[in-house]
């Protein structure tokens, strides 16, 4: 067996050796990874534990809330809040932004994340997660929801934590992609992957099919070509995947190729697609990119994107570069 380095050793080696991360930031990520650790505790008590099934509300985003998407959120925040590290949180299921409270240290980042993502998976024991991406706060006096408005190209931290058969961290500061698989034993999440890549080919795409007859003519294109397979233009058979976590589905592709898309779509016109750009897209496109994947919304890279509110919507076409340039190209022909 391999000897197995931490999270906290190998952050202690991006901070002191390689000079990528300020003390701060680290002791933020170990304090993130402790909350997920939580999360996935709650998670594996499944029934045992209170937390499957609808809590009957709705989030700001109108959708109606599980109880682990509210645990989820409130052991983030709690975990959080009083580290020192941060200014304030942001999240899927909060409308406002979280100003930590000045009874607690401040410090100098912000947090989004999507708590839990793949709600509607959690009652059915199919692989869930937490995503999250930091910022550091503008300079001034107090922090507000215009501080968060920043493209995902300023991130300093992004990752996401997939509780599935094995609960893993994927986590980028900027310097690759690294993964860590939790040692529940242990109880600390050890390095098992390191620089990840995502191979620039696949025949692998990952749509949710029952929206077909919504989708513009670009994503039309490229889709009826994948399923034309070695018969049509593209030359080779395509296989589909649809976990209906993102987390999971973009998992899958940082390990072994393939292209996520979640375009948007004529069943509500008026928004650009279903996910967030800020804790779910921004995140993901830097984890991909930092692999050598792609991520566009179709016409753009997703991190140049200035957002303009803190629960912005976006499209979303990420990971195997030649086929996520393919799908922006025939946006952009269109
Ligand atoms: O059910 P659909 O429309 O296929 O949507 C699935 C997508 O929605 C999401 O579940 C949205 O995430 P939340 O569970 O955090 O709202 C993504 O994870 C996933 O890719
Ligand atoms: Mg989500
Ligand atoms: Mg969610």
């Amino acid at each position: 067996m391999p000897k197995r380095i931490s999270l906290t050793r190998y952050l202690v080696e991006q901070q002191r050796m390689d000079g990528h991360i300020p003390s701060q930031l680290r002791l933020l990520l170990e304090v993130v990874a402790r909350a997920c650790k939580r999360i996935s505790q709650a998670v594996n008590k499944g029934a045992l534990g209170e937390v499957m099934g609808s809590a009957e509300s709705e989030n700001v985003q109108g959708e109606v809330q599980k109880k682990l998407d509210i645990i989820a959120n409130e052991v983030l925040i709690e975990a959080n809040e009083w580290g020192g590290h941060l200014a304030a949180m942001a999240s899927e299921e909060m409308e406002g932004i979280y100003v930590v409270p000045n009874r607690y240290p401040q410090g100098e980042y912000l947090l989004m994340f999507d708590p839990l993502d793949g709600s509607s998976n959690i009652d059915v024991n199919v692989s869930i997660g937490t995503i999250f991406s930091v910022l550091l706060k503008p300079e001034g006096v107090g922090v507000s929801e215009q501080d968060f408005l920043q493209p995902g190209g300023k991130q300093v931290a992004a990752g996401y934590c997939v509780y599935g058969p094995q609960t893993t961290l994927v986590l980028t500061v900027g310097d690759g992609v690294a993964v860590f698989t939790l040692d529940r034993e242990q109880g600390s999440f050890l390095l098992t992957e390191e620089n990840l890549r995502v191979p620039e080919d696949t025949k692998e795409f990952a749509i949710n099919m029952s929206n077909q007859r919504h989708w513009a003519a670009p994503v039309q294109k490229y889709v009826d070509e994948c399923l034309q397979g070695k018969d049509g233009s593209r030359g080779k058979d395509f296989n589909m995947r649809w976990v209906g976590s993102m987390v999971a589905d973009v998992h899958r592709i940082l390990t072994r190729g393939g292209v996520f898309m979640y375009p948007w779509d004529r069943r509500e016109p008026e928004k650009p697609g279903k996910l967030r750009l800020m804790y779910e897209a921004n995140p993901m496109s830097w984890l991909i990119e930092q692999a050598g994947g792609a991520a566009t919304d179709g016409k753009q890279r997703i991190m140049d994107i200035t957002p303009t509110q803190l629960h912005e919507r976006v499209s979303v076409f990420m990971g195997s570069k030649n086929e996520v340039e393919r799908v922006t190209r025939y946006h952009r022909e269109a």
